[in-house]
């Protein structure tokens, strides 16, 4: 699906589901899920609280294991991978989180936060880990005069600014943004994500970008795949999609945002009710454009 026919995928999923078993019963967080992203693609996802983008993420990051169907990094099925080889590969995807402070260790300093994935993979020595870290730094905008000081010192946009460099150390082919600016302040927002796509463009890294942002998610992605209740329920290159939403869950998603300011709120809850409108198949609507079939009453 939407993807260069003969070229490995970085990352796929095929029928992926994904149940968590609660006291208060089953939760189907990722329903029949097939998608792949190309090498050097940024795939948008898309959808309202709960939808299970977070869920698809660790599920294509290996941090989840599927609860049926499979997950391949570069055509290799996760489920068969153990030990150093695993950390291998893992080593090749790196997250960027929303919380950068959350997902940086506050007890070392901002050198050594980015050098810690390399001395977890024995990747050079002291030396050569620090000088790598502070090239790093200096790679995503902090300022190596701050590479001792501690993340509480810095500002939000600074730390996230750090965990990048951090996610980017052991060099990844795919890096997954789960909402990596909704934490920053709107200023601050759009200068990380002006270095996230400097970045991308000049390492050449494939992305799977999270976001409650639509208007972000237009500018940064490729194709953009939109999530309802576990589902996949379209996915196509972006500029189709904005311009022409089939389903009319994306449909509401998107008349919810406009006109678009610069500003654009979070998406609100979706008035539009699945009901048969989620159980059909993918159907190509247009070249490189998949949305399942909705109920006809919801087209209306
Ligand atoms: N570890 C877990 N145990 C039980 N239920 C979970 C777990 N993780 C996620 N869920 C449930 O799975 C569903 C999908 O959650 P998920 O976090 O993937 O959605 P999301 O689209 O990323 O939401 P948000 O935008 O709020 O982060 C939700 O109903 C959530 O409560």
């Amino acid at each position: 699906m939407g993807g260069d026919a003969g070229v490995t995928p970085v990352v796929a999923a095929e029928s992926v589901d994904k149940v968590f078993a609660t006291r208060a019963g089953d939760v189907h967080a990722v329903r029949d899920v097939s998608l792949a992203v190309q090498p050097g693609e940024t795939l948008g996802l898309v959808g309202e609280s709960g939808s299970g983008k977070s869920t698809m993420a660790r599920l294509l990051m290996g941090l989840l294991p599927p609860t049926s169907g499979t997950v391949r990094f570069d055509g290799v099925d996760l489920s068969t991978m153990r030990g150093a080889s695993l950390r291998r590969l893992r080593a090749q995807m790196q997250m960027v989180f929303q919380n950068p402070f959350g997902s940086l260790l506050p007890h070392y300093s901002a050198v050594a936060n980015v050098a810690e994935p390399l001395r977890l993979h024995k990747r050079g020595d002291k030396k050569s880990r620090r000088e790598q870290a502070i090239e790093l730094l200096e790679l995503v905008g902090v300022n190596p005069r701050f590479a001792d000081h501690y993340p509480r010192q810095f500002s939000g946009g600074q730390q996230q600014r750090v965990a990048i460099a951090r996610a980017l150390a052991l060099e990844p082919r795919l890096l997954m943004c789960d909402e990596p600016t909704s934490s920053l302040d709107v200023s601050i927002q759009a200068q990380v994500l002006a270095l996230l796509e400097e970045l991308r463009n000049r390492l050449g890294l494939t992305v799977v970008f999270i976001s409650h942002n639509l208007a972000v998610v237009e500018r940064f992605a490729d194709r953009v795949a939109v999530m309802c209740l576990g589902r996949v329920v379209e996915i196509a290159p972006a500029e189709v999609l904005f311009d022409r939403p089939q389903h009319p869950y994306t449909q509401q998603l998107l008349a919810a945002i406009l006109p678009v300011t610069s500003d654009p709120p979070p998406l609100p809850r979706s008035t539009w009710q699945p009901e048969n409108g989620l159980d059909g198949e993918l159907r190509e609507v247009a070249p490189g454009h998949f949305a399942r079939d909705a109920s006809p009453g919801a087209r209306e």
